[in-house]
């Protein structure tokens, strides 16, 4: 625990405040320095609770630019295990060569299992990987007076002048952003407007939804409604939606692999028609009977290790998850795979890419930060990603064709 010898008499006094309830915990930044409202913030709640937070206040982050705008009443930091799996060969636009992974989870066999995948795709030529689309979308509601106003606002949005003037209003507030779209739905009186962008290295959710404001601002102005919400869950945000799946959001991403019947053989301990077997009775007809948004084994694994890993916003594995694996077997008896990512969100700038050992893993994998040609940052870490899944997904389910995962979680997970 710490102890009140390390504090001067002003902060003393804070943390008796603190303590008594006196002094909320948030409005103690007003007070003294970042770094030592985190150290009184943790003093306060050993207090209070009499627990002891030496491992929460044992960490590398700098206070001062994570209060500026990552996290609000910090106290300290937890730690996940961080595992490498990997190179993994990567044939991309963007990711070319061998790549290793990190990989952030406490679920034990997992970094196991990726690494396996690596070196089955590895020795087996490497992925193909391509980013087809990207886009990060907001969608405000409006309510209109009824059908009439809702379809005059409809048509006054789709004018080619009107969606110009929003354009320039979004260059406004941002340099990167670029506003590429907008989509009506309509639904009784209310109408969605969901606003694409083009967001280059970053996620892009501040920078749309700050977009966003100024744009429904004009609206207000030329138009005369004003959003009931700026988000009206058409965009859809870190909900399961099937308009993320069907038009993509962030990237979609599509990777696939070709593995020789030797490789399974030797790497899974199974065949590619054990593999193909299970990829379809497992991925595809028991996620639709279980009417799943995602029809893979357990893309959600590793791309919420890399999001830890990277800095990436782990509430975006819910769509992440969507993705749907592929398995069959060629005329030449080798196992043709593939995985389809619709929305992969993800950013190399911004959010939790800056903490240090965030931005160390991003520069693990030659992405820390913006790139030379916007965008193309993003679109690489997207490949690795993609590519990453595909190992999982390989590699699971070669274990489950082999009968191989209780066994193998009882000799790594526990
Ligand atoms: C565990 C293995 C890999 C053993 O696999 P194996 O083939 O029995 O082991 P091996 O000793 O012959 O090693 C083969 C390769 O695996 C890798 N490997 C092997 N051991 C290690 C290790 N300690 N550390 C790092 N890498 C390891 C390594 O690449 C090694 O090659 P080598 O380098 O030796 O030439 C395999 O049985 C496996 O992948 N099982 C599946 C485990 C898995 O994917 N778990 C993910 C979580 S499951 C879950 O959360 C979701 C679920 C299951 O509920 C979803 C669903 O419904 O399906
Ligand atoms: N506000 C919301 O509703 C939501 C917020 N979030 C959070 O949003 C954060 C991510 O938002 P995001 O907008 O990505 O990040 P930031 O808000 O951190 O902004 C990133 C900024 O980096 C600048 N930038 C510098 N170089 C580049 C480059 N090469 N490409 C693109 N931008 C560049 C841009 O400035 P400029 O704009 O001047 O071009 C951009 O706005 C995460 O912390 C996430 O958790 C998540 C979901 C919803």
């Amino acid at each position: 625990m710490n102890t009140e010898n390390q504090l001067s008499m002003e902060e003393k006094e804070l943390l008796s405040q603190l303590v008594s309830g006196s002094l909320s915990m948030h409005r103690l930044d007003k007070h003294v320095e970042k770094d030592r409202a985190v150290l009184l913030r943790r003093m306060a709640l050993e207090r209070i609770r009499d627990v002891q937070l030496e491992h929460i206040g044992s960490f590398s982050i700098n206070e001062n630019e994570a209060s500026k705008r990552n996290i609000e009443n910090m106290i300290g930091a937890v730690q996940v295990p961080l595992g490498i799996a990997g190179p993994v060969k990567i044939g991309g636009e963007f990711a070319q060569g061998e790549y290793y992974l990190p990989l952030a989870t406490t679920e034990g066999a997992l970094v196991a299992s990726v690494n396996r995948g690596c070196s089955a795709i590895s020795v087996s030529g490497g992925t193909v990987v391509r980013v087809f689309n990207e886009v990060m979308t907001r969608a405000p509601v409006f309510r209109m007076n009824d059908i009439n106003h809702a379809k005059e606002f409809v048509d006054w949005i789709k004018d080619g002048d009107v969606f110009g003037q929003l354009q320039n209003k979004v260059s406004e507030t941002t340099r990167f952003g670029k506003l590429t779209g907008v989509e009506p739905y309509v639904l009784g009186n209310n109408v969605y407007l969901r606003f694409e962008f083009d967001t280059k290295d970053a996620m892009g959710m501040n920078m749309v939804t700050i977009a966003t404001q100024a744009i429904v601002d004009l609206i207000s102005n030329e138009f005369g409604v004003y959003p009931i919400s700026l988000s009206g869950n058409m965009c859809s945000d870190k909900k399961p939606a099937a308009i993320n799946n069907i038009k993509g959001r962030g990237k979609t991403v599509v990777v696939e692999a070709e593995l020789p019947a030797e490789v399974v053989e030797k790497k899974l301990k199974t065949t590619p028609q054990a593999m193909e077997e299970v990829n379809y009775r497992k991925n595809l007809l028991g996620s639709a009977r279980a009417q799943s948004l995602g029809f893979n084994a357990h893309a959600a694994n590793i791309i919420a290790a890399m999001y830890i890993a990277c800095g990436q916003d782990p509430a975006h594995v819910v769509e992440g998850s969507s993705a749907i694996t592929t398995m069959d077997v060629t005329k030449y008896g080798s196992l043709y795979c593939t995985v389809t990512l619709p929305a992969l969100q993800l950013g190399t700038v911004g959010g939790g890419t800056i903490i240090g050992t965030q931005a160390e893993c991003l520069a693990l994998l030659g992405v820390a930060g913006g790139s030379d040609v916007p965008g193309a940052n993003s679109k690489k870490l997207a490949e690795i990603i993609a590519s990453a899944v595909l190992a999982g997904e390989i590699s699971l389910v070669g274990a489950q064709a082999a009968g191989h995962l209780a066994r193998a979680h009882a000799e790594l997970g526990r």
